[in-house]
Formats: structure tokens, sequence, C-alpha cells
């Protein structure tokens, strides 16, 4: 039986992470593992109880594991280390957060406090979906996407993967956001994004490239 959670990563998005695993009851034991043990043994209520490099030490059949990394590129690398190891991801949704039974969330995914995934949306692995954002039926959002808290995506919108939809953004129905792009925070969405483009502003306009 499953009853144990490491997160990978003791920043605010890992205790975060913490937050919602223990609201769901699901874990027994939720710990830590972050680059920064042994100087730092807590995040907030939690223990931190190893170095991120030393996984392997914490595999087991009753364990789960979770990238709270919310940086996607960071958080993309990692959890390919730990699909190496052979680990075992949880998929964290917190129990005030609205999920379509018509919906699809992928391994690895947090949907965080107040979020919505309408009916006949995808949500891929890795993702976040943060506090109070909403994406609405028949969105696909790819892997290791991070929608920001208060963010708001209409139906049939497309963020591919890796992209970063900044705090309070809004985008219009069924807009395509390419991969590796960014939306500024406050941003309004009316036309499809180029891939590893950085755009603000309402209506958002590209301020930059990103590599
Ligand atoms: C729980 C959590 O904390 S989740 C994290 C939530 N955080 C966010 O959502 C942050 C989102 N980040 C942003 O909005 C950033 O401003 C970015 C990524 C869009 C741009 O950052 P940078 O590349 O450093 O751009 P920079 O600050 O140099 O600004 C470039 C220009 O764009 C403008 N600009 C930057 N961001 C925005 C924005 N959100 N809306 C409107 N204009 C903006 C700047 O005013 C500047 O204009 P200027 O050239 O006329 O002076």
């Amino acid at each position: 039986m499953i009853n144990k959670l490491i997160i990978i990563g003791a920043s605010g998005h890992g205790k975060v992470a913490a937050d919602c695993a223990q609201a769901s009851r699901r874990f027994s034991d939720i710990h830590f593992l972050d680059q920064a043990y042994p100087q730092q043994k807590h995040n907030a209520h939690w223990e931190v109880v190893g170095h991120a490099d030393d996984v392997a030490n914490y595999i087991a059949s009753d364990t789960l594991f979770f990238v709270g990394i919310g940086n996607n590129a960071i958080r993309a690398r990692v959890s390919a280390e730990l699909h190496a190891l052979h680990c075992s991801f949880a998929t964290l949704i917190h129990p005030s957060a609205q999920v379509s039974k018509y919906s699809e969330v992928g391994v690895g995914s947090l949907i965080c406090a107040n979020a919505t995934v309408n009916i006949a949306s995808k949500i891929g692995q890795g993702s976040i979906i943060n506090t109070a954002s909403s994406v609405d039926h028949d969105c696909e959002i790819g892997d290791f996407v991070h929608i920001a808290p208060g963010s708001h995506l209409a139906g049939n919108v497309t963020v591919d993967e890796q992209s970063f939809i900044g705090i309070g953004s809004a985008i219009i129905q069924g807009c395509i956001v390419g991969r590796h792009s960014v939306v500024g925070a406050g941003s309004t969405v009316l036309s499809n994004i180029a891939p590893h483009t950085v755009v603000a502003g309402s209506p958002a306009k590209k301020i930059n490239n990103n590599n």
C-alpha cells in the first residue's frame, strides 16, 4: 500500500505541493529531498530528510515521488531523472479543486486549491494548475506547463509543453500557445503565440524570445 510521499525540492512551490498532499489525506508521511540538505532541514511543517541526489535510497513499494519545483525546465529534467530510476510518481489534486471526471490529469501534475479543470480537457505530465486558475472545456495542456495563480483559459485553448502562463492572465477561446513560451503577468491573449516567445500586456504582444 502506498502511504509515503517524497517531494523533490524544498522551496515555496514544494511546500504548496506538500500542503496539497496533506489536504488530500492520501499520505501518512510527507518528506522532502533537496540540494540544500543538510543545511536545510525543514520546509514549513515538513522535514527535509536527504539530498536530492540520493533519490535512489528512498525508492520503496510504499513510496511515491513528486517533483515540487516551479521552474518548468528544471522540473522536466528532474522528472526525467526520476523516470530513469523507475520511481513511481504522485499526482496531487487539492480537495477544493474542481476537476471534471470527464477530464484527464497526467501523472506528476499538481492541481492546486480552488483550481478548475473543466470537461474534456487534458493536462499533461508534470504540469501545474496553480491556485484558483481555471482551464475550461476542451483545453489541451502539454507536459511541464505552469498555469500561474488566477489565470483563466477559455474553451479549446492549447498550451504546449513547458510554457508558462503568468499570474492573472486570460486566454480567449481557441488560442494556441506554442511550446516553451511565456505569457506575462496580467496579460490578455487574443491570438496564437509562436513557440519560444515571451508576450505581455493587454492585448498580449511579443516582447522577447524565450530560448
Ligand atoms: C505562486 C507564484 O509565485 S507563480 C509565479 C507568478 N509569477 C509571474 O506570473 C511572473 C510573470 N513574469 C512577468 O510578467 C515578466 O515581467 C516577464 C517574464 C513577462 C518578462 O520579464 P523580462 O523578460 O525580465 O522583461 P522585462 O522586465 O525586461 O520587461 C520588458 C518590457 O516588457 C514590459 N513587461 C514585462 N512584463 C510585463 C507584463 N506582465 N505586462 C505588461 N508589460 C510587461 C516591461 O514593462 C518592459 O517594457 P519597456 O521595455 O517598455 O520598459
